[in-house]
């Protein structure tokens, strides 16, 4: 039959990345190739889809803003629209590739596949894995089998889903992993899946970008042995209309930072519990604390990055804690 139509949208990261040797795995310039040059350098993308790229931006991903989320956001749904449109893929870098996967999953009203990818190391190094990762993208972005899963990652083989995979390791080809485990698995071009999301998103999301010209201040402050409250009244006096506690262990707040986090909640600013642990925090509604009595929300697994995107989104529609909790519940 005919092949699918994939429009890859390019953002920058080590998958456009160069360097100046082979060996060069860790030191190179992310975001230098542009979006026709890396489709071009892997041909066999021909052969499982009709593509064609768009530079939405070339940048390094920690210098992701909530205005480049939104002007993203508002691409890929534009492109989803298209009758002639089947897939899309963004090629991000990893370090904020979770929190981009994330906020398309929340806010992209499709059931057309969506995959994002990255690679570890730029083209110009030994064993770079960014023509394969892409190339996957590009099998999965194409699949029927793909829809309605809300928005993928692909990295080194594994399917995962955007909503609960994080980066984990900055060194390695085998950086994104989620608590959970990947959906499946891309081999030779062809996806295995095993198992797919139950948390709403994407067609099921009551989020909505369309009208949105910016995102409220949402900022995250870490938890640690000898915490103190001054990072979070620094946020609230900035403007931030939520912060985010990255607390140690099950989102909890050491007692030096408990009244300022309560002050912060009496003043209006949304307070949510996440937790610090990598590899699958995962914060119990009152149990550390009283969450209840605080008028405070839990992160339940959403890491701290994740939940920042989460509650921006939240509270462009209530900042009712109760609300807010719900939204951390389903999505
Ligand atoms: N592996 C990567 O993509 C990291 C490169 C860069 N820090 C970025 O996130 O864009």
């Amino acid at each position: 039959g005919e092949l699918p139509q994939v429009v890859i949208v390019a953002t920058g990261g080590t998958i456009a990345g160069a360097g100046a040797s082979a060996v060069n795995s860790a030191s190179y310039q992310a975001a230098k190739v542009p979006v026709d040059k890396l489709l071009a350098s892997v041909p066999e993308l021909n052969t499982v889809a009709r593509v064609r790229g768009e530079q939405a931006f070339q940048i390094a991903s920690e210098s992701f803003t909530n205005e480049h989320l939104l002007t993203l956001g508002r691409k890929v749904a534009e492109l989803v629209a298209k009758p002639d449109v089947d897939g899309v893929v963004v090629t991000h870098g990893t370090d904020t590739l979770e929190e981009t996967a994330f906020f398309l999953n929340l806010t992209i009203h499709t059931d057309k596949p969506i995959v994002v990818v990255g690679s570890m190391r730029p083209g110009t190094a030994l064993s770079a894995d960014g023509a394969l990762n892409l190339y996957d993208a590009v099998a999965v972005a194409g699949e029927p089998t793909a829809r309605a899963k809300g928005v993928l990652v692909v990295m080194d083989d594994c399917i995962w889903s955007g909503r609960d995979v994080a980066k984990t390791i900055n060194i390695r080809t085998d950086a994104f992993q989620s608590p959970w485990g990947p959906l499946g698995m891309i081999v030779e071009g062809k996806s295995y899946w095993f198992r797919a999301p139950v948390k709403r998103h994407t067609s099921n999301s009551e989020f909505d970008i369309a009208n949105l010209t910016t995102l409220p201040r949402v900022d995250v402050g870490y938890g640690s042995g000898n915490a103190n409250g001054d990072a979070f009244k620094a946020f609230a006096a900035a403007g931030a209309k939520a912060v985010i506690n990255a607390g140690t262990g099950n989102g909890s707040v050491s007692k030096e930072v408990v009244p300022t986090l309560q002050e912060l909640t009496a003043r209006g600013v949304t307070v949510v519990r996440s937790s610090r642990v990598t590899g699958g925090g995962f914060v119990i509604r009152n149990a550390e604390q009283p969450d209840d009595k605080y008028g405070w929300v839990a992160a339940h697994d959403l890491n701290p990055q994740k939940a920042r995107i989460l509650t921006m989104l939240g509270l462009t529609v209530t900042n009712d804690p109760a609300q807010l909790q719900r939204m951390f519940w389903e999505y």
